[in-house]
């Protein structure tokens, strides 16, 4: 069994990929197991540089193989927008609401066909000897005119999937595992570590 550090500070990540993840032979260590691990400055120009930034710090710090994710919403009528500034659009320490009522904002007036919008999401597995690996996935859809629904984290309520009509935090936590940016950036990752199959290490 391999040990992953993944490292975020967001529970909702960590609820995802808990359960995608579970069906491998990985042992998923939080940050919590690290209460004194540093707080990574988000200062890359991509959400690759800052995933490979997080895993980078954390996995240094801890000796072991680390897991970040860097995700966000790209909005076309902002031009991709709030991209890699998905989390504090509303400000420095903004919560999900904050960012999700600045958006409505913005997309006031702008009609649902020109409301496109996709998530993307950037994972690192950055091992201790200075290798890694990335993977990443995206996911299309359409902010909706009002905010709707109470699973999930983040943008899930305003994010409309019209294939359903629903908003993603409309969905049950299955099917948002089935379909989101973050499962199927996590689908390559778990293809990579079958092919590489990680030596079945026996220890205590
Ligand atoms: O599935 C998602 N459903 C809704 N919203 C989402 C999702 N995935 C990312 N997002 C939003 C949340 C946050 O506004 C930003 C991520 O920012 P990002 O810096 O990668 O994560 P974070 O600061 O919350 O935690 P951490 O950096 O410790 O992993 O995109
Ligand atoms: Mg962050």
């Amino acid at each position: 069994m391999i040990k992953i550090v993944f490292a975020s500070k967001n529970k909702g990540k960590v609820r995802e990929v808990r359960a995608i993840l579970e069906e491998l032979d990985v042992n998923l260590e939080s940050l919590e197991a690290y209460p004194n691990a540093p707080d990574v400055v988000e200062d890359g120009s991509s959400f690759f540089e800052n995933a490979l930034k997080k895993a980078r710090v954390i996995s240094e710090f801890t000796g072991e193989i680390a897991l970040a994710d860097d995700s966000g919403l790209e909005v076309d009528a902002l031009n991709g927008q709030p991209g890699i500034y998905s989390a504090r659009f509303a400000g420095e320490g903004a919560d999900d609401n904050q960012n999700n009522q600045r958006l409505m904002e913005l997309l006031n007036g702008v009609p649902a066909k020109d409301r496109s919008a996709a998530f993307r999401c950037v994972l690192v597995l950055y091992h201790p000897d200075g290798n890694y690996e990335s993977f990443d996935g995206r996911w299309d859809g359409f902010i909706s005119e009002t905010v709707a629904g109470t699973g999930g984290f983040g943008y899930d309520p305003v994010f409309l999937l019209p294939e359903s009509g629903r908003t993603v935090a409309q969905l049950t936590s299955e099917e948002k595992n089935r379909s989101s940016h973050r499962a199927k950036a996590l689908q390559a990752l778990k293809d990579h570590l079958r092919k590489r199959s990680y030596p079945a290490k026996k220890e205590s």
